[in-house]
């Protein structure tokens, strides 16, 4: 399904990066109801095939490829597969990428590392060999998914600094690449597209039903409306534009509220003076003492999402005295860091997920 005319991209090659799920799965589906042919890349071989089962089992128009777009061989060998595969690249869609939340004094340097290794460098390396091994020559369309992270993204911090370098680098890339024929631009979702996938990464938090109260319009995005972006994008309709961000997120970036509260004294706890737990606008309570985010919506108060990789950590806060501390720190079999399996992903889906489901239509 797309608004755009059928076969508009009709002989056209694209790749897309995390095209087996959410919004690269969504962009993906466009793109060949737009009769163009795709190549798909992720991590998770399984996934990826089963996307290609589910979308379009004829390998001539669909094909996936393994990829970590943080490892540059991996990079070299999916860009060179897609031009030999596939004949041409015409369309890079950089998608893949991701984050865990986490307050920045509770971030190890790994955890920082992987995000800006993920989403920068991953995204650098894509347009880098994309460019090399064939758009020097012959031009094409890039387009960088990135965040909203305009004012800063608190609680996601290495993920904003990612992206706000790739929104800087998409600029460069216009000017530098602009006699090559390549016309390159970033499209920002706001934190509110939802689909299963997305929300399985952060565990119980229900971060899908907190943040619908700072979009104007009142209800999430879906992914097909961030897809219907890109394909404008990749179109001729967009043949004047390059360098340029635009925003898919219901007006949220300038309405929600930041979701790092800076709290009156009886939104903290505090011990010895210093705040160990912290609301959020989104309710979520940062406890700085035992690393974890914590959603009062959840009935376990056992979520954990940023601290769940230091087992040492997770004793629960007895000292605290706040109303929404008195949890149990039992199961963190769901945290967001657990979930980087497949089964887990499936947990949250069939136990978290139902409301967030029926709130995003
Ligand atoms: C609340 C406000 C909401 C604010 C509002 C937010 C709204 C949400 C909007 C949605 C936005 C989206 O992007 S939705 C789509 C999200 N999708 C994804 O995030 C999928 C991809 N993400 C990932 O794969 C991971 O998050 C990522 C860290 C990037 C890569 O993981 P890897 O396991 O491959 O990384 P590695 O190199 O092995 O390093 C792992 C290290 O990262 C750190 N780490 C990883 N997960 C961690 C965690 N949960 N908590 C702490 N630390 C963690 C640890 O230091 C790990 O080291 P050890 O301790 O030694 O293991
Ligand atoms: N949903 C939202 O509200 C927002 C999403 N975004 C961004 O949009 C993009 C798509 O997210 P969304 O569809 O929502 O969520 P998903 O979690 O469904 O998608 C993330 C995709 O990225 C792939 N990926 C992650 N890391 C890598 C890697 N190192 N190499 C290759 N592929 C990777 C994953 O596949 P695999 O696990 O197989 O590698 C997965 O398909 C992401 O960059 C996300 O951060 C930005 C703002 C808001």
């Amino acid at each position: 399904m797309s608004v755009f005319r059928p076969g508009l991209f009709k002989g056209k090659v694209a790749l897309v990066t995390g095209g087996a799920t959410g919004i690269g799965r969504a962009i993906t589906e466009e793109l060949l109801a737009l009769e163009c042919r795709v190549v798909i890349a992720s991590r998770k071989e399984e996934r990826l095939r089963n996307a290609v089962q589910e979308m379009c089992p004829d390998s001539s128009t669909l094909k996936a490829r393994v990829c970590n777009i943080r490892n540059e061989t991996q990079v070299k060998d999916l860009i060179s597969f897609t031009v030999s595969e596939m004949g041409k690249l015409d369309f890079l869609i950089n998608n893949g990428g991701g984050q865990f939340p986490s307050g920045v004094s509770e971030m190890t340097l790994k955890g920082w590392n992987a995000v800006i290794d993920t989403n920068l460098n991953g995204t650098f390396l894509m347009c880098q060999e994309a460019h090399r091994q064939w758009m020097a020559q012959h031009g094409g369309v890039i387009v960088n998914i990135i965040a909203d992270m305009f004012r800063g993204f608190p609680l996601m911090a290495h993920t904003g600094a990612a992206r706000a370098a790739v929104e800087n680098l998409t600029k460069s890339l216009s000017v530098e690449w602009a006699e090559d024929g390549v016309r390159i631009n970033a499209v920002a979702p706001g934190s509110n597209i939802y689909s299963p996938t997305a929300a399985s990464n952060y565990g119980d938090l229900k971060i899908f039903e907190h943040v619908r109260e700072g979009i104007p319009m009142k209800r999430l995005g879906t992914p097909q409306e961030v897809s219907s972006n890109v394909c404008f994008l990749l179109s001729p309709g967009a043949a004047f534009i390059t360098g340029a961000t635009f925003k898919v997120d219901g007006g949220a970036s300038l309405y929600s509220y930041l979701n790092w509260k800076i709290g009156d004294e009886h939104d903290q706890t505090f011990e010895h003076g210093y705040p160990i737990k912290i609301l959020t606008h989104f309710d979520l309570l940062v406890d700085i003492k035992n690393r974890r985010l914590q959603d009062p919506l959840t009935s376990n108060h056992s979520s954990s999402s940023s601290s769940n990789h230091s087992s040492s950590n997770h004793s629960s806060s007895s000292s605290s005295n706040h109303s929404s501390s008195n949890h149990s720190s039992s199961n963190h079999s769901s945290s967001n860091h657990s979930n980087h399996s497949s089964s887990n992903h499936s947990n949250h889906s069939s136990s978290n997920h139902s409301s967030s489901n029926s709130n995003h239509t």
